[in-house]
């Protein structure tokens, strides 16, 4: 194996995805969210391999339990895939690994947002919590985006509960496969002008983003910091990424 390949997930093959995403820095992830609203993993948490067979789930139609067209909603162009139950490996086990590395963090944004903070241990738990309150459905989707397809602004939001932060794992090589489409975020601030940010998802990373609100120093502590994810239009190729939502929908 070539030593340019050590920090990528090929280096070890049979590393399971949760381990990956327990080998991830959290601390520094945690702080990079802190600052921002939205950090990178340090290491890809899906190997090239596993990133194509995710993005060929797409043409398996009995995966998933709807089809969107972006356009027909105004939701900007291009077509994404909410999964059925039971949802497919590495999915299931990525969503199941990232919940509770992300708890400590939305403990904490609920603590100086002075917000409740009603999420159990486990996944497990949280989404029988979500079923109990009529959020049944599944959440976790397949996003294609072809040339001239772009996500409008928007926020995940499917009911009372919500868990606070969010993952997109960016499946394809950006500048080989697809060219444009950037992960788009913006922070609306009080009183002034919307600040954004882009980010280019390099293949198999995973981008931890604010689902509503942030924390945002204030004179009087912390107050919330609104935000919405979009991404900007696809120019050439075409470009696949996978959405995890920690909360069910209703
Ligand atoms: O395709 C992307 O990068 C973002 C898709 C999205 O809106 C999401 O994952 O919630
Ligand atoms: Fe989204």
């Amino acid at each position: 194996m070539k030593t340019t390949a050590m920090t990528t997930a090929a280096t070890h093959p049979t590393a399971a995805p949760r381990e990956r995403v327990d080998a991830e820095e959290w601390p520094a992830l945690a702080a990079g969210l802190d600052a921002h609203g939205s950090a990178l993993t340090s290491r890809p948490v899906l190997s090239p391999a596993e990133c194509r067979a995710v993005a060929a789930f797409y043409d398996e139609p009995g995966r998933f339990r709807s089809t969107v067209d972006m356009a027909r909603h105004r939701f900007g162009s291009g077509q994404y895939r909410y999964f059925a139950y039971p949802v497919p490996e590495p999915v299931r086990a990525l969503r199941a690994a990232f919940y509770p590395r992300l708890l400590p963090i939305a403990r904490d944004w609920a603590a100086r947002l002075r917000q409740p903070a009603p999420w159990p241990d486990s996944l497990d738990e949280w989404l029988a919590m979500c079923h109990d309150g009529g959020q049944t459905r599944p959440t976790p989707i397949l996003l294609r985006y072809g040339a001239g397809d772009w996500n409008a602004l928007h926020r995940d939001l499917y009911g009372d509960l919500v868990f606070p932060l969010q993952v997109v794992i960016g499946l394809d090589v950006p500048g080989d496969d697809y060219s444009g489409g950037e992960f788009l975020m913006t922070e609306q601030r009080p009183r002034a002008q919307t600040r954004g940010s882009s980010t280019t998802l390099p293949q198999g990373h995973a981008l931890v983003f604010t689902t509503r609100d942030r924390p945002v120093r204030s004179a009087r502590g912390w107050s919330a910091g609104p935000m919405r994810h979009g991404v900007s239009t696809v120019r050439d190729g075409r470009r696949h990424t996978l959405g995890l939502v920690f909360h069910d929908a209703a």
